[in-house]
């Protein structure tokens, strides 16, 4: 049997958990860009491949691969999948579902917390020796508590749920959005209410997105609604970056409609320094705080979800049904 493993060579070998699968398959690597051709003629024969969830594989590469059983996903995402592709072929679509949960809330509310203590300008002013003027700068301009704060979800799956979580030792007042609403139970074992997108834009201090990218998804977050949102507003957007419209959220804070931005994703991936969003006039660049997508990707999350998806790997091939189908087998 053979694996293709589309990723970090490196990461998957420090990572390997301790189960007969990995003793008894051959493994073959490309990089998380390889194209149809490069994957076809690594390992046209693979059995089962893992992927990195950034990385793309199309419906061509999927239909040449006669052995292929499973598609599993390292982490949540499996947007560059072409899903529909491996089902009529009875391929199982697989993700790590809740993984990284714990990893992405840790990160969403270090977002939160260094927007609203400017966390990094703070830091940059120290070391140039100017504490006292940037100090009464954020004196006279206000310091928000997280606490005080209303925040909004979009989404409420494993991320969002961790994060409503953390967030109840902050005390602040907590909401969410989804298409389907949760039951009453749940929404108070969180501490959530749940608020449709309209309300949440005009109401909500920080907006924080944990939705998947879809069709419907893309561009969610655009000129309209952050033109309902308060001045003194945030995104944060650790999903993906496609979300959120580029050039809407740029327009939002050079016109101050928004006050900053989180952005653990952004598009296009990897960001490369001609994006709009890291060409801010000099007088609005610090209001956005970029962290290189390493929201989800803690050693924890690793040991655990390469665990987790050997398994499945390990069922697919065995001729089980694996956890966390996707793509609707
Ligand atoms: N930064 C990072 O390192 C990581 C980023 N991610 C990203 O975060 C996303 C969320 O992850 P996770 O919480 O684990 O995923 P889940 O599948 O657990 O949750 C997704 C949530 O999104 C909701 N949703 C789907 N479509 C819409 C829509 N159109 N409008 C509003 N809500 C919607 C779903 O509810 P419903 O269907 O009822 O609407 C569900 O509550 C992933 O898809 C991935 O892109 C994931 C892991 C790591
Ligand atoms: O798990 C995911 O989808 C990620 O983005 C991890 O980096």
């Amino acid at each position: 049997m053979k694996v293709l493993i589309i990723g970090n060579k490196d990461r998957y070998k420090k990572y390997m958990p301790d189960l007969d699968v990995v003793k008894s398959i051959e493994m073959v690597f490309c990089p998380r860009g390889a194209d149809d051709e490069e994957i076809l003629k690594a390992v046209p024969d693979a059995h089962a491949i893992l992927i990195d969830p950034m990385a793309k594989l199309s419906g061509h590469a999927i239909s040449n691969m006669p052995n292929l059983k499973i598609i599993q996903s390292e982490g949540v995402g499996y947007n560059g999948i072409d899903c529909n592709a491996a089902k009529e072929r009875n391929i199982y679509v697989c993700n790590s579902k809740g993984s990284n949960a714990a990893a992405v809330a840790e990160q969403t509310i270090l977002l939160m917390l260094s927007l609203l203590r400017n966390l990094i300008v703070g830091d940059r002013t120290e070391r140039e020796g100017n504490q006292i003027q940037m100090k009464e700068k954020m004196m006279v301009e206000g310091i928000t508590e997280l606490g005080d704060c209303k925040i909004g979800l979009i989404g409420f799956g494993d991320i969002a749920m961790a994060t409503a979580k953390r967030l109840i030792p902050f005390e602040c007042q907590t909401y969410y959005y989804t298409r389907t609403r949760k039951s009453a139970e749940l929404e108070k074992d969180y501490n959530v209410t749940y608020m449709n997108l309209d309300e949440m834009a005009k109401t909500c201090d920080i907006v924080s997105i944990h939705c998947p990218v879809t069709p419907e998804t893309t561009g969610m977050i655009n000129a309209e609604f952050l033109s309902k949102m308060k001045p003194t507003s945030y995104i944060i957007n650790t999903a993906r970056g496609e979300i959120v419209d580029n050039k809407a959220l740029y327009d939002a804070i050079v016109t101050e409609k928004i006050k900053g931005a989180g952005l653990d994703t952004v598009y296009p991936e990897p960001t490369t320094k001609d994006n709009i969003l890291l060409n801010l006039p000099r007088e609005y660049e610090d209001r956005i705080i970029f962290s290189p997508h390493i929201g989800g990707i803690t050693t924890s999350y690793f040991v655990r979800a390469h665990k987790k998806n050997w398994m499945n790997v390990d069922a697919a091939l065995k001729g089980k049904r694996p956890d966390y189908v996707v793509n609707g087998l």
